[in-house]
């Protein structure tokens, strides 16, 4: 007779499941609390404590792990030595495996969860069968998800489960079995506050299979991690609109990570190619979309609008004037939703909350490896800003310059911004050199760069972006310093009466 042992903790389905494996020949064998729900269903099950002879003791730490399940999954069905060994010490062969394992992502991701409920929910007997029989799959067929139950009945009922079958749920097993420890490696290396340990095993579950990536002839997808995660757009939730995209989740992702610089004001951020193009403050979201949009009219057509405050009808309507990619927003009143429910094309996400957790690293890839750092979350911190000019900034231009170094942390190195009132008049991002980015955003800005305040990403190695600003009329510069040629861009400074302001610390962005 054919044995199967069946011992989940997702119970669904898996009584018809065994009322079938019966009638097709087979004896099932349970551990407790799987016995308990399918002899409710009226199954015929023997107990785990029947085959191994020893009761399940410490709280159902120890059930399946013995000899004589583990020697029923390991032996080779085929091998005569295996087979003899097996009668020899009484051990029957086990066919079929159908286990899933204690639910240890969905209990570190409810809230209130202890360390000591996340501990008892690594499963260990569960993983240490899988993996057993994902081995031997030359002779046991193994099961872990119960949307495989079909197919395997299905190949049961003609006769018995394919070598290709059998192949392919060992290889979901030890993929379940991976991700499953790398996720408990993941929680615990966090628990342990080890940043950079000498393995990195993260995992991550497919969210979405995308159309295509950065390009139409690129195969994508999006993952998304299995720890709780900060708001991201990961767990963002779409109102409207059509699928996102490869570049809609990057250029998103930017949005949002710049609007959420913002807590002590209202703020609407444009992003383009993952580059904010405009961003503005002011009292009400209106004001501050006007601002964004009166900051470059041109580049915002297809990009993304951000925001940090519920839309409101007013904001709505002047955001379904134009072409827009995706809006995200911490949520929409009833008429905003209304209103840009009627654009079909764009793409409303909502994402509760933007402050972000504090642990929080960012990974790029290079060709062979990845690079892991932490996350650039520093502000502007006015215990250590210096000026270093005989002018120092008024109260506005204080204003406009902590604008300016808060967008500018978001911009492609080499980057510089340009910041009029309550909103960037121009950007230069990307450049190969400082004073071409200078050049960019002064050309932008226009009539607008007279009086306006300048981010610099990084220092400037010699005087010339100063005297770019002096002559463009700039009347303020933020900047980390830190040159050995200072000294020059400060006589500069100076001499064009220009107020100059040394952060110490610098923001560069190169992916
Ligand atoms: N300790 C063991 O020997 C053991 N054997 C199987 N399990 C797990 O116990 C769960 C099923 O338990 P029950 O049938 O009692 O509801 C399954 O998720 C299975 O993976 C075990 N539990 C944890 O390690």
């Amino acid at each position: 007779m054919k044995r199967a042992i069946i011992s989940v903790s997702d119970k669904t389905g898996v009584a018809s499941f065994a009322k079938q494996l019966i009638e097709l020949g087979f004896e099932i064998i349970s551990t407790g609390g799987t016995k308990k729900a399918l002899q409710d269903a009226g199954i015929d099950v023997i107990g785990i404590s029947n085959v191994t002879d020893f009761p399940e003791i410490l709280e159902g730490r120890v059930k399946t792990l013995h000899p004589a399940i583990h020697g029923g999954l390991l032996a080779k069905q085929s091998d005569q030595n295996h087979m003899k060994a097996l009668e020899e010490q009484g051990i029957s062969p086990i066919h079929l495996v159908v286990v899933n394992l204690y639910p240890f992502k969905e209990t570190i991701k409810k809230n209130g969860t202890t360390f000591e409920d996340a501990i008892e929910n690594i499963d260990i007997g569960g993983p240490a069968m899988l993996r057993a029989s994902a081995k031997n799959h030359e002779s046991v067929t193994v099961v872990t998800d119960p949307t495989d139950y079909d197919v395997v009945l299905e190949e049961l009922s003609k006769g018995e489960v394919s070598g290709t079958t059998r192949r392919r749920l060992a290889a979901k097993v030890f993929r379940h079995t991976a991700s499953y420890d790398a996720l408990i490696a993941e929680y615990l290396t966090k628990e342990s506050n080890e940043k950079y340990p000498e393995s990195l095993t993260l995992t991550y579950e497919r969210k979405q299979t995308l159309r295509y990536g950065e390009n139409p002839h690129q195969e994508a997808a999006f993952y998304e991690t299995a720890l709780p995660a900060s708001p991201s757009l990961a767990n963002a939730e779409q109102l409207h609109g059509k699928e996102l995209s490869y570049n809609n989740i990057n250029d998103a992702d930017a949005a949002l990570a710049l609007v959420s610089e913002f807590k002590d004001t209202v703020a609407a951020v444009a992003v383009k190619h993952t580059n904010p193009c405009g961003v503005g403050i002011a009292d009400t979201l209106e004001g501050a979309f006007d601002e964004a949009y009166e900051a470059d009219p041109v580049s915002i057509f297809g990009g993304i609008v951000a925001v940090n405050e519920t839309i409101d009808k007013a904001t709505a309507t002047k955001l379904a004037d134009i072409f827009l990619e995706v809006i995200i927003a911490p949520d929409y009143s009833e008429d905003a939703l209304a209103i840009l429910k009627k654009k079909k094309n764009i793409r409303l996400l909502k994402v509760n909350n933007t402050t972000k957790k504090n642990d929080v690293q960012t990974i790029t890839s290079v060709q062979g490896g990845l690079l892991v750092q932490d996350e650039d979350r520093s502000g502007l911190d006015e215990a250590t800003v210096e000026v270093v000019t005989e002018r120092k900034p008024t109260e506005d231009e204080w204003k406009s310059l902590k604008l300016s170094w808060s967008v500018v942390k978001h911009v492609k190195s080499n980057a510089i911004v340009l910041v009029n009132g309550n909103r960037t008049v121009g950007v230069g991002a990307g450049q190969m050199n400082r004073v071409g980015a200078c050049e960019i955003a002064v050309k932008q800005a226009g009539e607008l760069a007279k009086g306006s305040a300048l981010a610099s990403d990084a220092f400037f190695p010699m005087k010339d972006t100063v005297e770019k600003a002096a002559e463009a009329g700039i009347k303020v510069i933020i900047q980390p310093g830190g040159s050995i040629r200072d000294e020059e861009s400060i006589q500069a400074a100076n001499e064009a009466g220009i107020a100059m302001v040394f952060t110490g610390m610098r923001h560069f962005r190169h992916a």
